[in-house]
């Protein structure tokens, strides 16, 4: 009773809002037997689905569901757990929802709070709830398979190896102040433990190399379209897009801003850009598109260099950062080496050019899914590889600052998985989850 007091049961729809077929309704904590028993009639075997009707306490059918019981400790959050698998109703829903808080103790969860008692009760690292909270928004193949290597932890088992080798290098450089006369420290225990900590650092510069990449796949590649004007850019982004979102004429120097369009391409996130024209111009406008669109260029993870296949060839650079496209393969002309020829008047070539793109910005990635995805992680590894360069990087005579620099990279360590200072990252985090996760 006293855990039902200090934390009220929750209930929420776990599954989509809308109407479907089938809608789940979970429910957590200490007062989920009395409402399998009020309301399925039984506390069901558990992880087994029952078909119950579902009654109120004044004896009337809700609706017919499947019901499932998961006992604590082993369930998501670590407490009693019950789903009901109702009809996927607006009216069933919102029956259900109000008989189940009508039970004293009982209320609507909020927002992530399933999870959060699920981190709480250390079923869950700060780094796989993150996964989670991905996962739950991912939209391309890409950010699934990022995400859900997060969320089953293995950030969280990195980081614990780490944090393991430390300690023994910590407790390697202890013994070795201990057996030392007066501050002399150079002996084989010393040498172990910087050697422990090289090891450490390596495995941190590897994580943070693949930042770039995690935080790309989280939040989109920059793909640019550039080339001279006429060439097609803006059709092409169209093309890509299935969509009229630039606009496209005849006239030369049309597009004068940058147009950007969020895409799913060929699995990758893409925010693809559409810039002005590139050529000299005296107009001032159409010159500060230039401007921009060339320092786009210069940022971009890839750029897609066009030219009209009717016009000069330009120099192809040999760049992976560049895919060389000829435009309107419709006209006459021919591509050069290293060009792929499309078309948007007939489609041709535009599964060439999605394999393209897809090439590239899969050699920019790692075979691996990225193991560190949000700048609050790269800031944790970040500051325990300052600290640990400074015990490699040292003259390793005071045994006593080496110590103290191992210290500040474990604490950097545990709040990347979120064993410290996590208050203001979880409550940040879990107002971004929806209710019922
Ligand atoms: N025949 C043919 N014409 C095309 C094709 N793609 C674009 N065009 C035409 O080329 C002209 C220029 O197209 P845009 O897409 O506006 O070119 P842009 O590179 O965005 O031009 P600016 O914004 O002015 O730099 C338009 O008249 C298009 O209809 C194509 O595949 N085949
Ligand atoms: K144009
Ligand atoms: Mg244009």
């Amino acid at each position: 009773m006293i855990q039902a007091e200090e934390y009220p049961t929750i209930v929420a729809v776990s599954s989509g809002n809308g109407r479907a077929g089938v809608a789940v309704i979970r429910i957590s904590g200490a007062r989920v037997r009395f409402v399998l028993e009020t309301f399925a009639g039984v506390i069901p075997k558990p992880r087994f689905a029952t078909l119950r009707p579902l009654r109120t306490i004044s004896g009337e059918i809700i609706d017919t569901a499947l019901v499932l019981f998961f006992p604590g400790p082993a369930s998501f959050t670590g407490e009693d757990v019950a789903e009901f698998h109702v009809h996927g109703s607006r009216a069933v829903l919102a029956a259900l929802l109000s008989a189940l808080t009508a039970v004293s103790g009982v209320r609507l969860a909020e927002a992530g709070e399933f999870t959060r008692r699920a981190f709480e009760a250390g079923k869950l690292d700060l780094a796989a709830v993150e996964g989670l909270a991905d996962l739950i928004d991912s939209e391309t193949e890409w950010q699934r398979r990022q995400a859900l290597r997060q969320m089953e932890g293995s950030l969280g088992r990195a980081s614990e190896a780490w944090r393991q080798a430390l300690i023994k290098a910590m407790a390697l450089l202890e013994a070795e102040i201990d057996f030392s006369d007066e501050g002399d420290v150079s002996g084989p225990l010393l040498a172990e433990a910087v050697a422990g900590v090289a090891t450490v650092l390596d495995g941190l510069k590897d994580a943070l190399g693949s930042f770039r990449m995690g935080e790309r796949v989280r939040e989109g590649f920059v793909v640019v379209l550039a080339g001279p004007p006429n060439a097609g850019k803006s059709s092409l982004l169209n093309a890509l897009a299935r969509r009229d979102v630039a606009i496209v004429s005849p006239q030369p120097g049309t597009t004068r801003d940058i147009i950007e369009v969020r895409l799913d391409l060929a699995g990758f996130p893409v925010t693809l850009v559409d810039t002005a024209g590139l050529r000299e111009s005296a107009d001032p406008i159409e010159a500060e598109g230039v401007r921009r669109a060339m320092a786009l260029a210069d940022k971009a993870d890839l750029v897609l260099r066009l030219r009209s296949i009717d016009s000069p060839p330009n120099q192809i650079e040999n760049n992976a950062r560049e895919l060389a496209v000829a435009t309107k393969a419709d006209l006459p002309g021919s591509p050069e080496p290293g060009e792929l020829a499309v078309s948007v008047r007939t489609g041709a070539g535009i599964d060439r050019l999605l394999q393209g793109i897809s090439e590239r910005l899969g050699a920019l990635s790692s075979p691996e899914p990225a193991l560190l995805t949000r700048e609050r992680q790269r800031v944790a590894v970040s500051d325990a590889i300052m600290a640990l360069e400074r015990v490699v990087g040292s003259s390793h005579d005071q045994a006593e600052l080496l110590a103290e620099d191992i210290r500040l990279a474990v604490r950097a360590l545990e709040r990347l998985v979120g064993r410290v200072d996590v208050e203001d990252v979880l409550d940040q985090l879990f107002s971004g989850f929806c209710i019922g996760k």
